[in-house]
């Protein structure tokens, strides 16, 4: 298996602040990883790092073989599929559903004079098919709620066919049935053989997909563990990790957390 992600030693420092601390990290193709952490723990900047929108101070990262600092982040970033709140805070609210997929072709938010074939509209309309909101395509952005938004994002992230799809708390701002329907989207995702490598942020166990194979879990920067999502997601990696004592539970292959009980005295 090769790898999608390989970093090794990887530091970011910002104003003073280290952000990422050292981290040593794999994805290798077939896998998709949760990453999960509590706030401020780094996940957002660990996710910039491998989206190719930022260097880190020491370290060497490859994204699909190609060394960060020595290749084109332009023609990087069109393999790489990314959903962030920060992508949807700069799609214009007036931009049509079918463009904000259609625009994600040339790694451009809103559509302007760039030149589309047939091909690129068929495969706007399947992609909007796969995730159950073809209805939606002639909608303006704006008029989205936030779970339709979030399908959108994730629609116009497989544009390109990219070979590592990167999802920045995608169920943030979903009320429960959004937040399942969407789980539904991921587990189809992550259920093709031939599909994208996945990396998924979240603070909650709640929201991992069935499919996901991995987890790393970060903690001030630095990783607390990973590997194998069953050997990671334990109650006493989280304890550790959120600076209290959780009890991690395992459901049909979805995962919850809450405060452990107060020990009884005797
Ligand atoms: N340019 C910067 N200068 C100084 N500190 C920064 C800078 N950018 C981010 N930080 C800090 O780095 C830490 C990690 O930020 P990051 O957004 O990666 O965390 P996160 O795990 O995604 O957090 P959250 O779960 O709250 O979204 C935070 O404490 C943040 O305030």
């Amino acid at each position: 298996m090769s790898a999608v992600f390989d970093l090794t030693d990887v530091t970011v420092i910002r104003s003073g602040k280290t952000l990422l601390d050292s981290i040593t990290w794999s994805v290798r193709t077939g896998e998709h990883w949760v990453v999960i952490g509590p706030n401020g723990a780094g996940k957002t900047t660990l996710l910039q790092i491998l989206g190719a929108s930022l260097h880190p101070t020491s370290g060497r990262v490859e994204i699909l073989e190609e060394t960060l600092g020595s290749v084109d982040v332009f023609e990087l970033r069109t393999r790489i599929g990314h959903t962030s709140t920060s992508v949807a805070e700069r799609i214009p609210p007036r931009e049509s559903v079918r463009n904000v997929v259609l625009s994600a072709a040339y790694a451009v938010i809103g559509r302007w004079h760039e030149e589309y074939d047939d091909e690129d509209f068929t495969r706007v309309e399947q992609l909007l098919a796969e995730l159950g909101i073809s209805q939606l395509s002639d909608r303006t952005f704006g008029t989205l709620s936030e779970g339709e938004k979030k399908r959108v994002l994730i629609a116009r992230a497989l544009m390109t066919d990219p070979e590592a799809v990167l999802l920045d708390e995608p169920g943030a701002g979903l009320d429960l049935g959004a937040r399942e329907d969407l789980l539904a989207s991921l587990d189809v995702l992550s259920g093709d053989p031939d599909g994208a490598a996945l990396v998924l942020v979240t603070h909650h166990v709640e929201e991992i997909p069935a499919g996901f194979t991995h987890a790393l879990v970060l903690g001030e920067g630095r990783v607390v563990a990973q590997g194998p999502l069953d050997e990671v997601l334990t109650s006493q990696t989280l304890s550790r990790a959120f600076g209290q004592r959780l009890e991690v539970t395992q459901d049909r292959g979805r995962f919850t957390a809450r405060r452990a009980p107060a020990a009884r005295r005797a």
